[in-house]
């Protein structure tokens, strides 16, 4: 990998100073970081929707302006979880070929939401109310990039139980790559107003709406049946297991369930299966196979 031109330097979106990699090109320094496997590349859309957009770029490699800010947030947080996939399981970009890792940000209008689209990470503004700028929130960066690993590896289809495994999934690594311990989803970006809630607790998904027992499954065809609301119930399975087995053994537990055993039409119990022979393929059938199964026999998912 080329090394990048630069270090560049800016304010996120809450605020912070941050430093990452940047690149001269054609007399003004834009947000590539070509140290990463195949770059990682910001844009914004300049609140059109049209993908990727333009790179961010600035004169002088100080990206301090506010407009600046989630580009900023975005480039810095992607390094990061290129890292912690690279780091923890020596796992180049989400396809493990080192592919470029494209955000764009100022999406839309207001946008009160982020998403991966198959080809790149979009993040929305949020209307000041409800969110800020999502890029801000280390959480929510990890859980977008973690759909495309998902998408590389088990191919979770994105509706039903197999969606809500999709879902689960990246708000775990999303947690794992955050670090933490706080369980929260997109905290650091929801209801700037109202300070401790969050999108969603994977400790107590209950708090925001969400089922944490199979008995309470919800049978919908919205949100292409329900996938962020249903996955709450693999998402308490997980804090219960994080919480018995510890965090490095769950993180390899999930990794290797995740790119080894699922598949795209994994239901709930296959999920508790998939986990069940990693636990077993790394730790043996003692204290730690005993809590994940304890786990989901506590979401009533056999
Ligand atoms: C309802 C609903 C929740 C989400 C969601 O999780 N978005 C990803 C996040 F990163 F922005 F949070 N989308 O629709
Ligand atoms: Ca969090
Ligand atoms: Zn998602």
């Amino acid at each position: 990998n080329a090394a990048s031109d630069a270090t560049g330097s800016g304010t996120g979106v809450l605020g912070k100073k941050l430093t990452f990699n940047t690149t001269l090109n054609n007399g003004a320094y834009v947000l590539v970081d070509q140290s990463r496997g195949g770059g990682v590349e910001t844009y914004s859309a300049n609140n059109g929707s049209s993908l990727p957009g333009d790179l961010v770029s600035d004169a002088d490699n100080s990206f301090t302006d506010k407009g600046q800010a989630a580009a900023v947030s975005a480039h810095y947080n992607i390094e990061k979880v290129y890292d912690y996939y690279k780091n923890n399981f020596n796992r180049n970009s989400y396809d493990n070929k080192g592919a470029t890792l494209k955000s764009t940000v100022h999406y839309g209008n207001d946008y009160n939401n982020a998403f991966w689209n198959g080809q790149q990470m979009v993040y929305g503004d949020g209307d000041g109310r409800t969110f800020i700028p999502l890029s801000g929130s280390l959480d929510v960066t990890g859980h977008e990039l973690t759909h495309a690993v998902t998408e590389y590896t088990a191919g979770l289809q994105y509706r039903s139980q197999p969606g809500a495994l999709n879902e689960s999934m990246s708000d775990v690594f999303g947690n794992f790559i955050e670090g933490n311990h706080d369980y929260l989803v997109g905290e650091d970006v929801y209801t700037p107003n109202t300070p401790g809630d969050a999108l969603r607790s994977m400790s107590d998904p209950t708090k925001y709406g969400q089922p944490d027992n199979m008995s309470d499954y919800v049978h919908t065809g919205q949100d292409n049946g329900g996938v962020h609301t249903n996955s709450g119930i693999p998402n308490k399975a997980a804090y219960l297991t994080i919480e018995s087995v510890g965090w490095d053994k769950a993180q390899k537990i999930y990794y290797r369930a995740l790119t080894t055993y699922l598949s795209p039409r994994s239901q709930f119990s296959d999920a508790r299966a998939a986990l069940l022979q990693a636990t077993s393929d790394l730790y043996g059938q003692g204290a730690e196979y005993n809590a994940v199964a304890s786990a989901w026999d506590q979401v009533g998912v056999k």
